[in-house]
């Protein structure tokens, strides 16, 4: 099977066309190219597929074999995939994934891409099973459980009334009382707002998270300490992954978190521990659009029996 290591930022996956090869059991595939020692390395598998829907489809797999709704990383490296290898000629593309069709602007450089620009679509504000608290002005809205995971009449009335705060009800984990903000860019996030980052133990915390009894999906968790109203930092612990360098849909999500709760502009700079990516959550289309690199790495053929 020929495939392609690429990275946005030091998220990594390996990419494979699905126009020409076939993959009979992605998720075990997804662990086998994944393992680091003895496989090729990577933060799991993405399959890039015809679509009739958009112009083309990409279905993603964590480490762990799990598939995931969307992966911001992964979908600009598709673009530089589908572009770089003449599956296309045009600069403006739309992808299909499990969290809807994103419309993707490519930045060409000597022929390549370098860096693209995602319209990642409009955000929720739903946090599985947690009834959200919403502040705006004096005024205090409650969204209770009827509002679950996928209504996007809450997210479109916080969105419209540009509610100032949300807050989850906290949730306990290893006996300390964490507030977050749940936000779905199609797949699940809970931000967690801390003042240290660098220090924190994600690899004790992250997996708490990921497998708390309020995340019945598990969920991606994202650590983030706001360092100015145009720039924020972050550290990731990714459901079905572990720790990455960085997480494109968690930055967005981290972003529109920091925005709701009044700490950030519309404009933020998030700094991850693979670089930083350029969040903007645009006001008159409530849309977020998020701007990084894409990279390849080599190319290779794995073997059948590796
Ligand atoms: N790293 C990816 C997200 C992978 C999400 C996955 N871990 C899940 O939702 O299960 C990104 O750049 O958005």
């Amino acid at each position: 099977m020929k495939f392609t290591k690429m990275q946005g930022l030091g998220n990594d996956y390996v990419y494979v066309n699905c126009l020409k090869e076939q993959v009979e059991n992605p998720p075990e595939m997804a662990r086998r190219v994944s393992d680091r020692h003895f496989g090729i390395g990577s933060d799991g598998l993405i399959l890039i597929r015809p679509s009739d829907s958009a112009d083309f489809e990409m279905e993603m797999y964590n480490a762990d074999g799990s598939r995931s709704e969307m992966c911001g990383n992964g979908i600009r490296c598709v673009a530089k995939y589908v572009y770089d290898y003449g599956l296309t000629d045009k600069t403006s593309i739309s992808v299909e994934t499990l969290g809807g069709i994103k419309y993707l602007d490519l930045t060409v450089e000597d022929g390549k891409v370098s860096m693209v620009k995602v319209d990642m679509g409009k955000p929720e504000l739903r946090a599985e099973a947690i009834p959200i608290v919403c502040e705006r002005g004096t005024e205090e809205c409650v969204v209770d459980e009827d509002s679950l995971l996928g209504d996007e009449a809450v997210s479109e009335y916080m969105v419209e009334t540009n509610c100032k705060k949300v807050i989850d009800e906290p949730i306990v984990v290893d006996g300390m009382e964490y507030q977050i903000t749940g936000v779905s860019m199609g797949n699940p996030h809970a931000v967690v707002f801390l003042e240290d980052v660098k220090g924190m133990d994600i690899e004790k915390l992250g997996p708490r998270f990921e497998n708390h009894e309020r995340f019945p999906k598990r969920i991606n968790t994202e650590f983030v300490r706001v360092i100015d109203r145009e720039t924020i930092e972050m550290r990731v612990w990714e459901r079905g992954s572990g720790e990455t360098l960085a997480c494109g849909t968690g930055a967005c999500a981290a972003a529109v978190a920091s925005i709701l709760n009044g700490l950030a502009e519309r404009k933020v700079t998030v700094k991850l521990l693979g670089g930083d990516l350029l969040v903007e959550w645009e006001e008159e289309t409530g849309n977020v659009y998020m701007t990084g690199p894409a990279v390849t790495v080599f190319e290779g053929v794995i073997e059948e029996g590796a």
